[in-house]
């Protein structure tokens, strides 16, 4: 465990973030940087189409993936929404929860066993406009469809509800997120298993995350290093009022928020 530098840790850590830093720097060709998008590398919005990132962020991560073997995404979004912020960036895309992968400049490949579900997914997306009130954003996106009610949360237990329904009728996955719920395909895919595929071969990986889902993504570095001892897996959770709590609970290291990353990584580049 990496000691938080925010705050003091309740446990004894057994890694300063010094060292982590240091470990990483001698093992730089095999080390991955994971990062979830929004709340992590793009502050909150009402608006998710009107998203962007943090400032610092394109070039922290330009600059951290000159210096480490792979840097990836691992998101909730299409993968075609994260290149429209990363352009030109070498990285690795996991979109819909690894429902979709981008590697390198190659085509995105969808993730074949959720293919059949895509119909269910387009009619549900069109059945949550009409029965749904005005105030739900509905965000369809191919292989999974959000249900946010960040504008008007006193509909929280209205959306769920209706989630909860559609998700027994028709064989559906729910992910809960910040003032959102979403119904995906029931497939073995979530960002636990992204990352777990990925950090084989490697012995070291970061993954900064800020909800729900992302935890899964912890869960998987914890998994490795119980079977790897020498692997070194660092969770960074990154702060907010409305996740922040389980998510930090579950991390090696905190960060105040999406602004606070681009710093954190700067450094991290120059002892690197
Ligand atoms: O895996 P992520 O990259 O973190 O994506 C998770 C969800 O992010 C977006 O929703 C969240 O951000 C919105 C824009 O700031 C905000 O309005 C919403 O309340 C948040 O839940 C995205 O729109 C979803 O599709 C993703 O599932």
């Amino acid at each position: 465990m990496v000691c938080p530098p925010l705050e003091t840790a309740d446990d004894p850590c057994d890694l300063s973030l010094a060292e982590a830093l240091s470990t990483t720097a001698a093992r730089a060709d095999r080390c991955v940087f994971f990062f979830d998008f929004d709340g992590t590398l793009a502050p909150i919005q009402d608006d998710p189409d009107a998203v962007q990132l943090a400032p610092g962020v394109l070039g922290a991560i330009t600059d951290l993936a000159a210096r480490v073997k792979r840097v990836s995404l691992v998101s909730a979004r299409p993968v075609d929404f994260l290149r429209s912020r990363f352009p030109g960036v070498p990285l690795t895309l996991h979109g819909l929860y690894g429902l979709e992968s981008q590697y390198g400049a190659g085509e995105t490949v969808t993730y074949p066993p959720a293919l059949p579900y895509a119909d269910v997914i387009a009619e549900l997306a069109r059945r949550a406009e009409r029965e749904l009130p005005d105030d739900v954003l509905v965000e369809y996106k191919r292989l999974s469809v959000a249900l946010h009610y960040r504008s008007a949360p006193e509909l929280r237990d209205t959306v769920h509800a209706w989630a909860q329904e559609q998700a027994g009728r028709h064989g559906l996955r729910e992910q809960e997120g910040r003032m959102v719920i979403e119904l995906k395909p029931s497939v073995q895919r979530d960002k636990g298993s992204v990352v777990a595929e990925e950090i084989e071969g490697f012995s070291c990986a970061w993954y900064f995350g800020d909800d729900l889902g992302d935890l899964a993504a912890f869960r998987a570095l914890a998994d490795r290093r119980t079977t790897h001892p020498d692997f070194l897996g660092v969770r960074v959770a990154v702060r907010n009022p409305e996740t922040g709590a389980e998510v930090a609970a579950a991390a090696d290291l905190h960060l105040e928020g999406p602004s606070a990353v681009p710093p954190f990584l700067q450094k991290a580049v120059t002892a690197l």
